[in-house]
């Protein structure tokens, strides 16, 4: 989108009922409707790097048809995401089910195309195993990237069942690829059993922070989010967010459920607290809808893209602003 040009919003609620037609993010427009997008909302059908209940590959549709009640102000961020940004739906990347390597490959090489035409992406999952790929891609792009994880699971072991390409082991690879600025690594919501104390030593080792679930009950969402933003500075960020973060009270509805967890109220307000960061591009994964009631996973999970979207969407609009200034 030129500076001059405004963006194509979503269907307009109060004309044509939300819940009618086919369900994009938020109702937004197809990315082949605009040509051109600053933040492509993208959805990758994948399940097959899971450890425990598949179903993932269902995750992204059921966030889209749970988007369809989002609205276009966000007031917690006092922001109209996608007024300030073209936001569209990117469709779903169409991956092999049956080769997990080859599935690899096809997220990063469609991951390389939009950021190619400039866009950020907002990927919705699938499971884990995918935030590899896109770091891949993102780190093409900005070099290494600071990583936020919010997860119960620390997803940085090294195999199962001697596969290096699952839901548990992005992390490991990807500090193992050189494509994470290991100055700046942070998982947020970790809790729940270990095969052993190893995995934290080794964890440590790459450089990973941890802010467990119950750091975050005991010290509050603002004073987490506010360690968080000082560790990541102005390095460029990609935020990683497995549902699983949520307690399942909150996200029944996912592969590796664990007690204790993140409230959505916790998660929403640290990712508030993290709008001046520099977010590059993020991933929402492992909503798995066969173990969801009521969509309230799915609804948590379309309201986390939403902020998501809304902190990418005002620092588009600010560098355009700022660029349009010089
Ligand atoms: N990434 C998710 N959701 N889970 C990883 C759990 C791996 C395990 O079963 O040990
Ligand atoms: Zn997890
Ligand atoms: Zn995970």
């Amino acid at each position: 989108m030129s500076s001059n040009e405004t963006p194509r919003g979503p269907v307009d609620s109060s004309r044509v009922p939300r819940y009618a037609g086919p369900a994009t993010f938020a109702r937004l427009p197809r990315l082949d409707e605009v040509g051109r997008t600053d933040i492509a909302v993208v959805g990758v059908p994948f399940d097959s790097g899971v450890s425990y209940r598949p179903g993932a590959r269902f995750g992204g549709n059921a966030i889209r048809e749970a988007s369809r009640l989002l609205r276009p102000y966000n007031p917690a961020q006092d922001a109209s995401p996608f007024a300030l940004a073209q936001v569209a739906d990117g469709g779903d990347i169409a991956v092999n089910p049956f080769n997990i390597e080859e599935a690899v490959e096809t997220v990063e090489a469609a991951a390389d195309d939009l950021l190619g035409t400039g866009a950020r992406l907002m990927t919705l999952g699938g499971d884990h195993t995918i935030a590899l790929p896109l770091l891949r891609s993102v780190a093409k792009k900005h070099g290494p990237v600071a990583l936020l994880h919010f997860d119960a699971h620390l997803d940085t072991w090294d195999t199962y069942f001697g596969a290096e390409y699952t839901h548990g082991t992005p992390f490991r690879r990807a500090v193992e690829e050189g494509i994470l600025d290991t100055s700046a690594l942070s998982h947020v919501g970790i809790r729940g059993p270990l095969y052993g104390r190893q995995d934290l030593t080794d964890d440590e080792k790459m450089g990973f922070g941890i802010v467990t679930s119950a750091d975050v009950y005991r010290r509050g969402a603002d004073e987490v989010a506010d360690q968080l933003r000082q560790r990541i500075g102005d390095r460029p960020l990609y935020i990683s967010i497995d549902i699983d973060c949520l307690d399942p009270a909150h996200a029944p509805g996912t592969g590796t459920p664990e007690a204790g967890g993140l409230t959505s109220r916790e998660l929403l307000e640290i990712l508030r607290g993290l709008a001046s960061c520099n977010l590059v591009s993020a991933d929402l994964v492992e909503v798995a809808p066969a173990y969801d009631h009521a969509e309230i996973t799915s609804i948590a999970a379309s309201h986390t893209a939403y902020e998501l979207t809304t902190i990418m969407s005002r620092q588009i609009a600010a560098a355009r602003k700022e660029n349009e200034g010089k």
